[in-house]
C-alpha cells in the first residue's frame, strides 16, 4: 500500500443551505416531520422558501460539512459532489476550496440547478430539513476518479447518497477501489427516515464488509434495528460492523469495537442554537482522531468538541479554528 495523499475523501450530496428560525407552527402548516430530512421537488421548494423569513444562506451538504471540519482541524481532505455551473454552484465550489479541501468534481453544465436544503430551526434548536437535490441527482460513477480514491486513507460516504438515482453506483465503485487499495470505508447513516427507506441495503453494506465504519445517532440506530432497546441495538451493531460510533446528544457517544465499547461524554455547551451539522462535525472530529492514531477516547472527545462548536451557532460549518479549540482542550491535533 502506498502512502496516502489525503487523510479523508468524502462523497456526498453537494447542497446549499437556506436556514431560518421558525416556530413549530410553521412545520405543522407545511406538513413537515420535525427533526427529519424530507426530499422535495422544485414547486415545494418554492412554496417553502416563499413562506420563510429572512434566511442565513451558506454552503452545506452533510459529508461536505464533515470534510470542511476535517480540513479545519488540519487534515488533508478531498470532496466529491455535484453542483451545477450556476452562481450558487460556483459559490459552493469556492467555499469548499477556500476551506482547504481539494474539490475537482466536474460541475453539471445543464439540467437542474445546484441543490438546496431549506432548513427550519425551531426554538428548541432542532433542525428540520427539506432537500431539493437538484444537480446532486447527477452524481454518478463517472465522477469517481480511481486514482484519487486510492490516494485517500479513508473514504467517507453519506447514507443520503442512496436517494439520487446514480450515486449509489458511485458509492459502490469508490468502496471497491478503496478496499482494493487497502483503504478504509466509512458510512454515516444520515437520517432515521433515510434508514427506513434503505434499511436492508445498509445492513447488507455492513454485513458484506462494503463499509468498515458506521456513524449513527441514536434514532438512526433504533431505526436500523427496528427496536427501542438501545443495548440490544448496540449489540447488533457490534456483530454487523468492524467499528460503530453512536452519538447520543448530551449523553455523549459510544464507540463500538469488536472487543470493547468505549463511552465518551459530550462536550459542555453554553446554549444550544441549531443542531444542523452536529453529526457531521462529530464525524469530522472523530475521523481526525483516527487519522492521528489518537485512540477511540480522544477521537470521541474531538468529535464531541467539534459538534459542540457547531450547535452553538446557525449553520453547519465551523466558525472558529477547531484546531486551536482542540489545543485549548488539551486534545491531540
Ligand atoms: O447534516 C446537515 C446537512 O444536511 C443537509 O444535507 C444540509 O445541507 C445540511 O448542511
Amino acid at each position: 500500500m502506498t502512502s496516502a495523499k489525503y487523510d479523508v475523501l468524502a462523497i456526498g450530496n453537494a447542497l446549499f443551505d437556506v436556514l431560518v428560525r421558525a416556530e413549530d407552527d410553521f412545520l405543522v402548516k407545511h406538513g413537515m416531520a420535525k427533526g427529519g430530512m424530507a426530499l422535495i421537488d422544485e414547486a415545494r421548494a418554492a412554496a417553502i422558501y416563499a413562506d420563510m423569513g429572512q434566511a442565513t444562506e451558506m454552503s452545506g451538504g452533510s459529508a461536505a460539512n464533515t470534510i470542511v471540519g476535517l480540513a479545519n482541524l488540519g487534515a488533508r481532505a478531498a470532496y466529491v459532489g455535484k453542483v451545477k455551473n450556476d452562481q450558487i454552484g460556483r459559490l459552493y465550489s469556492h467555499d469548499i476550496r477556500a476551506a482547504g479541501v481539494t474539490f475537482d468534481t466536474k460541475p453539471a453544465s445543464d439540467g437542474p440547478a445546484t441543490g438546496c436544503s431549506y432548513i427550519l430551526i425551531t426554538p428548541d434548536g432542532e433542525r428540520t430539513m427539506n432537500t431539493y437535490l437538484g444537480a446532486a441527482q447527477d452524481l454518478g460513477p463517472a465522477d469517481i476518479d480511481p486514482e484519487q480514491i486510492a490516494a485517500a486513507a479513508l473514504i467517507y460516504l453519506e447514507g443520503y447518497l442512496w436517494d439520487p438515482k446514480n450515486a449509489k453506483e458511485a458509492f459502490l465503485k469508490a468502496s471497491q477501489i478503496a478496499h482494493g487499495a487497502g483503504r478504509q470505508v466509512a458510512l454515516t447513516l444520515s437520517d432515521p427516515f433515510c434508514v427506513d427507506r434503505y434499511r436492508d441495503e445498509f445492513l447488507e453494506l455492513m454485513r458484506s464488509g462494503t463499509v468498515d465504519l458506521i456513524f449513527a445517532n441514536e434514532s438512526e440506530l433504533h431505526s436500523l434495528y427496528q427496536t427501542s432497546d438501545f443495548d440490544s441495538a448496540l449489540n447488533q451493531l457490534q456483530n454487523d460492523v468492524g467499528l460503530g460510533v453512536v452519538t447520543r446528544s448530551e449523553k455523549g457517544c459510544a464507540v463500538v469495537a469488536k472487543d470493547a465499547v468505549t463511552l465518551v461524554p459530550a462536550a459542555r455547551i453554553e446554549k444550544l442554537v441549531d443542531t444542523t451539522g452536529a453529526g457531521d462535525l462529530f464525524a469530522a472530529g472523530f475521523l481526525f482522531g483516527l487519522a492521528r492514531n489518537a485512540g477511540y477516547e480522544n477521537a470521541g472527545r474531538l468529535g464531541a468538541l467539534a459538534a459542540a462548536e457547531v450547535i452553538q451557532h446557525i449553520g453547519a460549518r465551523p466558525q472558529v479554528s477547531l484546531k486551536e479549540l482542540a489545543q485549548q482542550h488539551g486534545l491531540p491535533v
